[in-house]
């Protein structure tokens, strides 16, 4: 039968023939994709390049997961990196590893047929073997990407994985492509290709930094499916950072939990904050102790309380919050919980404990908290928690040198 769109007649009846109708009924290919998939065809590059119908999923997952960045490995002629470049916005960047040179030269031609003028701040092609590049992208400034799609050598692929959560964080999106080939998924079905693939899904099952579910298709080519995974922010299996435990804050943890405050506020707020006036906070330690010990005992308390503490004891990090007390914060957010504190000692920065202690304290529940203006990378760990600016903005007190707070608020 010829596909013809909602409607045509006759019905499809095979898989090729149902993604044909899928394309027609629903996939608009934008003009520079075409161009891209003409071209990859006029290049006789092997016919290996994602379907419509899996590119503009691609495009559809990009806008859905809001990516800026985005890493994407095996290029081959640049189809599906055309897809996900229609959909980027302006300010974000794809970057694409090709372990071949010929075809990397295509996929770079064929690419600025699609965004001529994006080519080195919209988009790289790089070529060499992945893992040389995905180990130099960890001293670049590319990290963290938002949706990294994983579709080049399938033996390899629980490497790139690891990779995969080195160059992420906590909220980023990963997808692998043809988990399932003709309906070969386990390692016992034979060849490096299964053995590889087998590896990932157990990987992508058995880390905590990941949460994944894999779907079998049908596509053309037949018998296929990819997987997709939500990067956590769990504590890697095995490390140290696995093994401190998140508690309420009681009189044994206090005096731990405000000395990482206080150095946190050192780390984050010296050049607002005079030094004096830090140091006057240090000698009020003692005092600030009792008073916390004494305010977490009073009934009634609703302050909600975290500390991480290493199986040593020591205590690496902390969090507080409180029912929003400004009836005018309250009114405007809708929120019920004030995220007041966050801070993790600097050595364990990175491990997944600040958002283990935001979430003691927070649960899921409606939150706003109030962080420094000229503090982005305080605001990035919030967006990923679910937090957005909401417009608000307030000048701090006089010994903040003019500094302003940014309300950010995470409904419900
Ligand atoms: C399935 S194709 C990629 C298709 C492309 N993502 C798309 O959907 O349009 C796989 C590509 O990965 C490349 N590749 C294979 N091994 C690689 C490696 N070790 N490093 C980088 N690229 C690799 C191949 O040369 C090939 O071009």
């Amino acid at each position: 039968m010829s596909a013809t769109p909602l409607g045509g007649t006759p019905a499809p009846s095979s898989p090729s023939e149902v993604e044909s109708f899928l394309e027609l009924s629903l996939v608009d290919e934008p003009a520079g994709v075409a161009a891209v998939r003409r071209a990859s065809v006029e290049a006789g590059l092997p016919d290996e390049a994602s379907a419509p119908a899996r590119g503009k999923f691609l495009s559809l997952l990009t806008r859905l997961s809001g990516a800026r960045r985005i890493l994407e490995i095996g290029t081959l002629g640049g189809y599906a990196a055309a897809w996900i470049l229609d959909a980027l916005p302006e300010d974000g960047h794809l970057h694409s590893l090709e372990i071949d040179r010929d075809i990397a030269d295509v996929a770079r031609a064929n690419l600025r047929l699609a965004d001529p003028e994006g080519e080195g701040h919209r988009w790289t092609v790089e070529t060499g073997p992945a893992v040389k590049a995905l180990h130099q992208l960890t001293w670049t400034r590319q990290a963290p990407f938002d949706l990294v799609f994983i579709d080049a050598d399938k033996a390899s692929t629980k490497v790139y994985l690891e990779w995969a959560l080195r160059l992420t964080a906590p909220g980023s999106v990963v997808i692998v492509d043809h988990v399932i080939r003709a309906g070969v998924v386990g390692a016992e079905a034979g060849g490096s290709e299964a053995a590889g693939m087998a590896a990932a899904l157990k990987l992508l099952h058995e880390d905590p930094r990941f949460d994944a579910t894999a779907l079998q298709t049908v596509t053309g080519r037949g018998w296929d499916g990819f997987a997709i995974a939500l990067v956590t922010g769990a504590a890697a299996p095995g490390s140290a950072a696995q093994r401190v435990t998140v508690t309420p804050m009681g009189p044994e943890t206090v005096r731990g939990a405000l000395e990482v405050k206080n150095l946190g506020w050192r780390e984050t707020f010296s050049k607002h904050i005079a030094e004096d006036w830090l140091d006057d906070m240090d000698r009020r330690l003692d005092a600030d102790v009792v008073s916390w010990t004494r305010a977490l005992q009073r009934p009634g308390n609703l302050t909600r309380t975290a500390v991480a503490t290493t199986e040593d004891g020591e205590v690496v990090g902390m969090a507080s919050a409180a029912p929003v007390l400004e009836e005018s914060d309250r009114l405007a957010t809708g929120a019920k919980w004030e995220l007041f504190t966050v801070y993790v000692a600097r050595a364990w920065q990175g491990s997944g404990i600040a958002r283990r202690l935001a979430d003691s304290v927070l649960g899921d529940e409606p939150a706003l908290l109030w962080v420094l203006e000229d503090n982005p990378r305080a605001q990035a760990f919030f967006e990923k928690l679910g937090f957005t600016p909401d417009g608000a903005r307030e000048e701090l007190p006089p010994e903040w040198s003019g500094a302003h707070d940014i309300r950010m608020v995470r409904r419900a």
